[in-house]
């Protein structure tokens, strides 16, 4: 409630607007029972048409304004409701920007996607009957129990009875349906991370023919979301006809007696049409405040993941004032580097690696999978940080760099190249937003993608699908090279970001690379020896310990692990 209050009183003006129209619906809704009373006491009683002309025409206007109130009240709540949900919904992405890896890693993509989407629909939802009725229906309620006193205190009796019960049921309610609401959205982060798991495998699945097994993991999760939805709705939907049924007990009682009382005398007719009128809008009123409570916990359980995720804070601590300029320009230092996953401290994935890259320099890794290669440069920009041990660039420890003069320095090719809808050039403007169209051409003929683009129908302007899914292995590889070259990073930072070349592109774009980073340090992370052999330096890792460190050459002499991977890949002419 605290996070929702704290979204509604940011649009203040609205707010305001909100109550005004609240207020004056309220007033209007419950003054006309009492001209109708009058109408029909003093109007058609003493048959003076012309008194109950007037009332006719009061209750006329009294009602064009009260619909009128209403449409507003509807137009306000809808745009409170628009903005809330949007600045919600860009608080949520700017936090998720920080994050860390390791926050994506706990919280899961899905679940944030499922957070941003639903969550906030279902908060907004909740709002939105809030702000409609919320206010308004409490105010009703006591306004209407008011003017129910002042026309009958005795009929009044059977309201207050009536009350307890259903208050209680309301409070029952809302007790069973807080658990239902959270299996029901745990059961949907599950359903949509299946989803998206299966729609972007879809040609694995389809090449290892597990449409069938798929199909049964989704079937089994939709039913479990099926599942928890149908209890919570045969929850409801009981709810609703127990509290209809109580209502219209309280109403056949009121006019039993009230019926009773007109006979002895004692009651005018006009008073008891307005009471019944009172009564109708008092419990309505309940049933809707009821409604708008039993909304609350599902509204809450998402509240709670939105909250979540505001209020998580990226384990890499940013530190907005450090550092941004620095006198070299490329030097990376491994000082006693020790890393363990968040959450596993006990099993280090990198223990105790040092090493110093220069300018100019190319220093290589390579080791059997899973040995650690790509979790130590992801150290680098700081994807995650140290457990022990520093990492030095130019110097300076990463952690006292300006987060963003820290990977301004870098241009990393990750492992699988990631690439954007959009066109070729919006995804090189990734590198350098202001890249010119000499930018582009060099960028992207070092990165040997002349030919293929040039082939493309629109060239530069060739439109990408989601994920890149229209461009080769190859060609996203070299255009994800080409995006980190386009920039002219201090420190290139590749991936295996070569795996998807052929032999001959992949030794034609190294040699062509070499020649343009000559002030540049560059870090290889290879599964091939022919890609990394002439590297200045090799670095070999073996379950997160370096097992060997110096040029191709001398570790073939002293490094059993790298001589093996390499007779493993190269002819014997090659070895010797
Ligand atoms: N996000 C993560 N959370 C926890 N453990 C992880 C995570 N990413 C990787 N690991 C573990 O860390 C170890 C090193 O993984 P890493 O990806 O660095 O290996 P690698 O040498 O690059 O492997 P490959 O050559 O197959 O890419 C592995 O045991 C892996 O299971």
């Amino acid at each position: 409630m605290k996070l929702m209050w704290e979204y509604a009183v940011r649009q203040k003006k609205l707010l305001v607007l909100n109550f005004f129209c609240v207020f004056g619906f309220i007033i209007i809704e419950l003054g006309l029972p009492t001209l109708l009373a009058k109408m029909i006491d003093v109007g058609v009683r003493n048959k003076d048409w012309q008194y109950v002309k007037t009332m006719g025409i009061w209750m006329i206007v009294i009602t064009i304004i009260g619909v009128l109130m209403n449409i507003m009240l509807t137009f306000v709540g809808a745009k409170m409701n628009n903005r809330i949900i949007v600045s919600m919904r860009d608080d949520m992405f700017e936090s998720m920007q920080h994050f860390s890896h390791h926050e994506y890693d706990q919280l899961g993509v899905s679940s944030l996607i499922t957070r941003t989407t639903n969550d906030a629909y279902q908060v907004m939802m909740f709002l939105g009957m809030l702000l409609r009725l919320g206010f308004m229906t409490p105010m009703m309620f006591m306004a209407s129990l008011y003017m129910i006193m002042r026309e009958s205190v005795s009929l009044s009796m059977f309201v207050f009875l009536g009350i307890p019960f259903l208050l209680a049921g309301v409070i029952l309610l809302a007790k069973l349906s807080e658990p239902l609401s959270k299996k029901q959205q745990h059961n949907l982060d599950k359903l949509n991370m299946i989803l998206r798991e299966n729609l972007s495998g879809l040609r694995v699945i389809r090449a290892f023919v597990n449409e069938k097994f798929e199909e049964g993991r989704f079937k089994n999760v939709n039913e479990n979301y099926e599942k928890s939805s149908t209890k919570l709705f045969k929850l409801v939907a009981t709810a609703q006809p127990a509290f209809y049924f109580l209502f219209n007990i309280i109403m056949v009682l009121i006019i039993w007696f009230g019926a009773k009382q007109i006979e002895l005398g004692s009651l005018e007719l006009g008073k008891l049409l307005s009471f019944i009128e009172y009564v109708f809008h008092a419990l309505f009123s309940f049933m809707l405040f009821a409604s708008v409570f039993m909304m609350y916990p599902r509204a809450a359980v998402s509240a709670g993941r939105i909250q979540e995720v505001l209020d998580t804070k990226s384990s890499i601590q940013e530190n907005p004032e450090g550092i941004t300029q620095t006198e070299t320009n490329g030097v990376i230092e491994f000082k006693n580097v020790t890393f363990a996953y968040p959450g596993a401290a006990e099993s280090p994935v990198i223990r105790n690696v040092s090493f110093e890259a220069r300018p100019g320099e190319t220093v290589a890794f390579i080791g059997s999978t899973g040995s650690g290669k790509s979790t130590l440069i992801q150290l680098i920009p700081r994807f995650y940080d140290v457990s022990e041990g520093e990492v030095l660039i130019d110097g300076v420890n990463v952690k006292d760099y300006n987060l963003s003069a820290l990977r301004e320095k870098i241009g990393y090719i990750p492992q699988k190249a990631l690439l954007f809808t959009g066109t070729i050039r919006d995804n090189l403007r990734f590198g350098k937003s202001d890249a010119t169209e000499e930018d582009f051409a060099y960028a992207i003929d070092v990165a040997q993608g002349t030919e293929f683009i040039s082939q493309k129908k629109l060239g530069l302007d060739e439109p990408l699908s989601e994920g890149g899914s229209n461009f080769s292995g190859g060609q996203k590889q070299r255009l994800a090279i080409a995006r980190a070259i386009i920039r002219r990073p201090a420190i290139y930072v590749f991936d295996d970001s070569f795996s998807a070349l052929d032999y001959k592109t992949d030794a034609t774009l190294r040699k062509r690379l070499k020649k343009e980073t000559t002030e540049s340090t560059v870090l290889i992370v290879a599964q091939r020896v022919s890609t990394i052999m002439q590297a200045d330096k090799i670095i070999v890792l073996n379950e997160g310990d370096v097992v060997g460190m110096g040029t191709h050459r001398e570790l073939l002499k002293t490094c059993d692990i790298y001589y093996d991977i390499a007779s493993s890949q190269l002819s014997k002419e090659e070895l010797a």
